[in-house]
């Protein structure tokens, strides 16, 4: 029915066209108008809509840290300064030598040990963008200790640091000391900003941070509040969701300054020489008592009358490594519902947990970054390799920084007595933590987060989205369109215009 009702139609169709021919100077100018305009409005819309070739805007942070420095450029499309997910880490440059903390007397060579870095961020910054790039430095542990050494000899490294980033081309945003729960903090926002959890609004994951000198843990706790110790909550407001987060920073108990309390804490045995349970078997260095303690997290513990160096000689014994590194906490006072360690605050662990920076080094040398391997099974291995002796442990692995190499056993030791019995971590619970060292290509750590902040990059509210994607909006125009030109033809087919009309031959 409907088929014959169609052929009819096309009947007559082509018998109007038969009777009132369309090649009349009206139709033909109609159509033609009909179909440029059709044209226009579809190159219009899609022209408007194609996106033009990506401009990017970056931002420049310098890692203070108390082991090494490290600079990180960031880049993020010009035109969408205020969407998540969009900066990314562009380059990293590692500062040669140590922290600047350690330029404590000669404080213009901190200044210097970052040229090398920073001219490596010109080359790699487009020059039109250069002054408009803003440049921070912020510095962890070893700056909070020289602050609390010498706070003028700590002054005079920031006035040098300062000092030598201002003679670079970009917007120097200033350098100062970040406190152990910005630290922290930001660390929690860059791994969850990586993970796209924060636009998202999806449960968040807890950050795990070990350094030199401190560590952090920063995590959401569920249905718990952080009330009961104010100065290890911080709330955000990020995309349209609060959070309350828990986190606090260890000082001292990053993994040099608590190696150094393990050794403290053997020296008291006998000053003349440490038989170290968390050293290799055959390892026997003579070290300096005065580097040793000459840090504010072990100076009080100094032996009397000590002498000037120490025979530090490795046991390879895993299970008196873990007894030695327990003693660096204190587990023993908590004014609180409940402690980590140090009379500190800590709520129940909750969610997912990601482990970097010297988390990271450490359980991926040692082949321990599977999570999913039952703690027991990670002790055995930790033990073996502890038991290996030292001149074994250098053939197996002669690329590796004979620093490093030592201390795997030791800093391993720590970082699962510091999971397990300084956090709670249940063999359970610890399946939650990955390590990880980057996210989607950009490193795990505080300097990100800190930028996004500095820069108002994370809104507190959720963005408005655009009505329609580029690619729905010029389909939809695509499709009005067709429907207005099928529209006309057909009105042309029915409805020809009177001035088309033959003239009729009397
Ligand atoms: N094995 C290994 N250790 C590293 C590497 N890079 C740094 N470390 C050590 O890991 C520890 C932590 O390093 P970072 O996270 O850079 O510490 P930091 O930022 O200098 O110190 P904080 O100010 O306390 O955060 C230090 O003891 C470093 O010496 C690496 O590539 N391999
Ligand atoms: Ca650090």
């Amino acid at each position: 029915m409907s088929a014959q009702r169609a052929a009819g139609s096309l009947t007559d169709c082509r018998e109007m066209k038969e009777k009132n021919p369309w090649h009349t100077p009206v139709t033909i100018s109609i159509t033609v108008i009909g179909v440029i305009a059709i044209v226009a409005l579809v190159t219009v819309a899609v022209l408007q809509n194609k996106p033009v070739p990506q401009k990017y805007k970056y931002g420049i942070v310098l890692d203070a840290g108390s082991s090494h420095t490290a600079l990180y450029i960031y880049k993020w499309p010009a035109e969408k300064d205020n969407n998540t997910g969009r900066v990314e880490q562009e380059h990293s440059c590692k500062v040669k030598g140590k922290g600047i903390s350690s330029y404590a007397e000669t404080p213009w060579q901190a200044g210097e040990s970052l040229t090398e870095c920073m001219e490596d961020a010109v080359k790699q910054v487009p020059t039109k963008r250069h002054f408009e790039t803003p440049l921070y430095l912020g510095a962890t542990a070893g700056m909070r200790l020289l602050h609390m050494e010498n706070s003028v000899a700590s002054d005079k490294v920031f006035q040098a640091v300062e000092k030598s980033l201002q003679k670079f081309p970009f917007s120097y945003q200033g350098a100062r000391m970040l406190s152990g729960q910005e630290e922290g903090a930001f660390g929690w926002v860059t791994v969850n900003y990586l993970d796209d959890r924060l636009k998202q609004g999806l449960e968040t994951t807890g950050a795990l941070d070990l350094g030199g000198a401190s560590t952090q843990i920063s995590f959401v706790p569920k249905n718990y509040i952080i009330s009961e110790s104010p100065s290890n909550s911080v709330t955000f407001r990020l995309y349209g969701n609060d959070y309350n987060l828990y986190t606090h920073s260890f000082l001292c108990y990053g993994k040099d300054q608590v190696l150094r309390l393990a050794l403290a804490h053997q020296t008291k045995s006998g000053p003349g020489e440490i038989a170290d349970p968390c050293f290799h078997p055959g390892y026997s260095e003579s070290k300096n008592y005065s580097v040793l303690y000459d840090s504010p997290c072990v100076s009080d513990r100094k032996p009397q009358g000590a002498p000037v160096t120490f025979h530090h000689k490795g046991e390879g014994n895993f299970q008196q490594c873990q007894e030695v590194v327990k003693n660096v906490f204190n587990f023993t006072s908590c004014k609180y519902s409940r402690c980590s360690f140090n009379g500190v605050f800590q709520p129940p662990l909750h969610g997912q947990f990601g482990a970097f920076s010297a988390y990271y080094y450490v359980m991926d040398f040692l082949n321990l970054t599977d999570t999913s391997v039952p703690l027991t099974t990670v002790k055995d291995k930790l033990a073996k390799h502890c038991a290996t002796p030292w001149n074994q442990i250098i053939q197996q692995h002669p690329e590796i920084h004979v620093k490093y190499l030592a201390e795997y056993c030791f800093s391993g030791a720590y970082i699962l007595t510091l999971l397990t019995e300084g956090y709670n971590f249940t063999s359970e619970s610890y399946s939650s933590i990955k390590f990880i060292k980057k996210i989607k290509g950009s490193d795990a750590g505080w300097t990100l987060g800190y930028m996004l902040n500095l820069t108002n990059m994370i809104p507190a509210e959720a963005p408005d989205s655009p009505p329609l994607p580029h690619a729905g909006y010029v389909s939809i125009v695509t499709v009005i369109a067709l429907l207005i030109f099928t529209l006309f033809i057909i009105f042309l087919c029915r409805f020809r215009p009177s001035s088309s009309k033959q003239p009729q031959i009397v």
